[in-house]
């Protein structure tokens, strides 16, 4: 039986994974991490505990859903106290992104924006039009729910990363996050991210690629939120018998 811990066990991802857990073979949950005091009801037989020391020797793998500033002091923890964690936080700024990849040489960690195997694909195919479109305008629009805090998403993020690679380009040079006012005509190679907000959307991505006569776009919607649960778990399994490392979802996934 795999012990699971759950970082961010209160949040709308987080109180999936424990529900999801019930049914999961092979694995339990064995610790939850509270900030205060724990405001839902839980089986006596896991340790509740604001002491990251604790939470992460109680568990054989991690599962994170939280918030950036949360995951950096969970990945100092685990420098100390490494396991195998599954990171699904995203916004995660340079600094917390280093410290991710410098933990990864002592632990095996698999860091997804999206765990969904939708989006997996997703990435190669846009990899794969990417190269292929020559010419065609690339933008990518991202919807979420009006509680996300970050923008754009980190699944736009990466399906941008996996544009520019296509064209060989370094996704820092080409980004635009944003148009308004008199900014002049679009350049060639400019990759743009686009976020809109709004009621309980789980999440939707379009990458569209446009040419003069002619347009392809790419589109993935989750429609649960259970789907990142359950790709989370799935990624668990696989990571926990893993030596240190970085690993992606695709690597989980054989894709
Ligand atoms: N990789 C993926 O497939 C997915 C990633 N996400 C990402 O997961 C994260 C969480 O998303 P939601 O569950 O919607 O957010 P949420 O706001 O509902 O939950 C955040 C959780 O983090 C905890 N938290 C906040 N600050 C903390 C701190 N300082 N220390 C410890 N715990 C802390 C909160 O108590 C809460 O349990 C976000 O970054 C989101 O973008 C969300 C869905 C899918
Ligand atoms: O915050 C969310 O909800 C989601 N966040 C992830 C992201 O930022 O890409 C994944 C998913 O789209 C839902």
């Amino acid at each position: 039986m795999i012990k699971v811990g759950v970082y961010g066990a209160s949040g709308r991802v987080g109180k999936l994974l424990l529900e999801d857990l019930k049914s999961t073979p092979d694995m339990s949950l064995s610790c939850v991490y509270v900030r205060g005091t724990l405001d839902f009801s839980i089986d006596p037989s896991v340790l509740v505990t604001s002491d990251l020391k604790s939470f992460l020797s109680a568990s054989d793998i991690i599962i994170d859903f939280s918030l950036p500033d949360a995951c950096e002091a969970l990945l100092e923890q685990a420098t100390k106290t490494p396991k195998p964690l599954v990171i699904g936080t995203t916004g995660l700024n340079t600094h917390q992104l280093n410290l991710l990849k410098d933990a990864s040489q002592i632990m095996p960690i698999l860091y997804a924006t999206n765990m969904s195997l939708g989006v997996a694909l997703l990435n190669k195919l846009v990899y794969q039009a990417s190269a292929a479109l020559e010419g065609f305008d690339i933008e990518i629009v991202e919807m979420h729910h009006k509680h996300k805090k970050d923008a754009p998403s980190g699944t736009a993020l990466t399906l941008s990363e996996s544009a520019a690679n296509g064209r060989g380009l370094n996704i820092e040079d080409v980004r635009v996050s944003g148009r308004d006012g008199n900014i002049g005509e679009r350049s060639k190679d400019e990759i743009s991210v686009m976020a809109l907000r709004g009621g309980d959307i789980v999440g939707r991505h379009t990458v569209g690629f446009y040419n003069d006569g002619e347009f392809i776009e790419l589109n993935h919607t989750a429609t649960s939120r259970s789907t990142f649960s359950k790709g989370a778990i799935r990624a668990g399994k696989w990571l926990s018998d893993k030596e240190a490392g970085l690993y992606s979802i695709s690597d989980c996934l054989e894709l």
